[in-house]
């Protein structure tokens, strides 16, 4: 059991707060559609449906980047997927949100403006530090109960992620419950059989924190994407460096080479690193390479090879556990997907306990249609799940403990 509230455990019909996460890729502009929508549409919905008053709070990227941008797009996408109107204001604590916070009826949702607007709330502070800032003070009368359902930013202590703890009986939403109980799982359940983690991504740090923390849980690393590159560096293979205008691996690999070096020269045996790798030919195609074969790194490799493919299935299908952290190489151009969407595709295939995560990759199944009933869990999470999967402090879901 849990040892925060749930919805189980909230009375209908109340004036509700809710903190979601719908931070979200923007082009152009133009906030794009994604799982988290879909995700955060199932709790608004059973809350509307319980006759709560639905107040929702959620940011997007951060002040100075060309994603920090208005949330008015998130209301129109996520009222498609919840099938009720969600209304929008432009404020966050000021008059014209209490005025249409006080002007709901039962059963009715609005959208707050984006939470990073607010001076109060980005500095990381304890709880009780934020439950003092204006921003909390001025909404939290307005309200019955807080729930917090933004598991993806579970690792930020932000005012609006912890500050109405302090002020309002609170609940973890169906999203915030089910990913902790899922994301946790590396580090506390038990495995009989072989527990394999598939990692890549670009960001190297991300996969020696989960090489580093998980020694005792996991018995085999697949290694792709950026850092398998640098892995194979390490070992003094002409890969994983900077060519052209390319601005990817060698300021990560001046950060990283001695934990890679050691790894690599103590604890090989622990991870599969790629035998080939897949990049784009003069005529726009995808072609292949074999690791044996690279004398000089002319080129931007994208994608593991088949032949890594074909080295890597074998150790999954036969695993209990498998979890997924970043993708092996660029799933978002078709060409370079295969090594990320023919493995993770492979995991469903089989009836092992499988997560599978990050904020980015877990956007593979609904790219190439697989199907999410074939794992036991898709997180939408990046940072929060690596902290879940390495064992370290979630603010948020300690928050939601203390002051059950
Ligand atoms: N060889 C490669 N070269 C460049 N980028 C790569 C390569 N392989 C994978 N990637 C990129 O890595 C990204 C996903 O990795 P990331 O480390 O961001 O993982 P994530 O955990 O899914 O996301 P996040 O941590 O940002 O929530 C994808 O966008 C993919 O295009
Ligand atoms: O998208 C995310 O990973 C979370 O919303 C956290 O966003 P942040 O890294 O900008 O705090």
């Amino acid at each position: 059991m849990p040892e925060y509230n749930t919805l189980d455990d909230l009375e209908p019909g109340q004036r509700v707060l809710v903190r979601v996460d719908l931070n979200s890729p923007v082009e152009d502009g133009v906030v794009q559609d994604n799982n988290r929508f879909d995700r955060y549409s199932e709790t608004v919905a059973a809350l509307a449906d319980d006759d709560h008053k639905v107040v929702l709070m959620a940011h997007q990227g951060r002040p100075g980047r060309d994603d920090f941008v208005s949330l008015d797009q998130h209301a129109e996408i996520l009222e498609e997927h919840v099938g009720k109107p969600i209304q929008f204001v432009d404020d966050i604590y000021g008059d014209d949100a209490v005025e249409a916070i006080e002007g709901l009826e039962a059963g009715e949702i609005l959208l707050l403006e984006n939470t990073r607007m607010a001076d109060d709330e980005l500095p990381e502070k304890d709880a009780e530090e934020h439950a003092e800032s204006d921003f909390v003070q001025t909404l939290a009368p307005l309200f019955d109960a807080f729930v917090n359902d933004a598991y993806s930013a579970a690792h930020r202590a932000h005012a609006s992620t912890v500050g109405f703890a302090v002020e309002l009986p609170t609940y973890a939403g169906l999203v915030m419950d089910k990913e902790y109980q899922y994301n946790t799982s590396v580090a506390e359940k038990e495995f009989d059989g072989q527990v394999t983690m598939l990692c890549g991504g670009n960001k190297s740090e991300d996969v020696i924190s989960v090489v580093n923390n998980l020694e005792e849980k996991v018995d085999t690393f697949l290694v792709g994407g950026l850092p398998g590159e640098l892995f194979l560096r390490a070992e003094g293979y002409p890969v994983g460096m900077d060519i052209g205008d390319m601005d990817l691996l060698d300021d990560q690999w001046d950060e990283t080479k001695d934990t890679l070096e050691d790894l690599v020269e103590n604890r090989r045996d622990d991870f599969e690193l790629p035998v080939d790798f897949a990049y784009e030919d003069a005529e726009g195609e995808r072609a292949e390479i074999a690791l044996e074969d690279i004398d000089e790194k002319e080129t931007g490799y994208l994608d593991i090879g088949h032949e890594t493919i074909e080295a890597y299935e074998p150790i999954i299908r036969e695993s209990e556990a498998v979890f997924v952290k970043g993708a092996v190489g660029v799933f978002e151009d078709e060409r370079f997907a295969d090594g990320t969407v023919e493995l993770i595709e492979a995991i469903g295939e089989t009836d092992c306990f499988s997560v599978v995560g990050g904020g980015d990759t877990a956007r593979t199944l609904s790219l190439y249609g697989l199907d999410e009933e074939n794992y036991d869990h898709v997180s939408i999470a990046g940072g929060a799940y690596l902290n879940a999967l390495t064992g370290q402090e979630l603010v948020v879901v300690d928050v939601l403990k203390k002051y059950a």
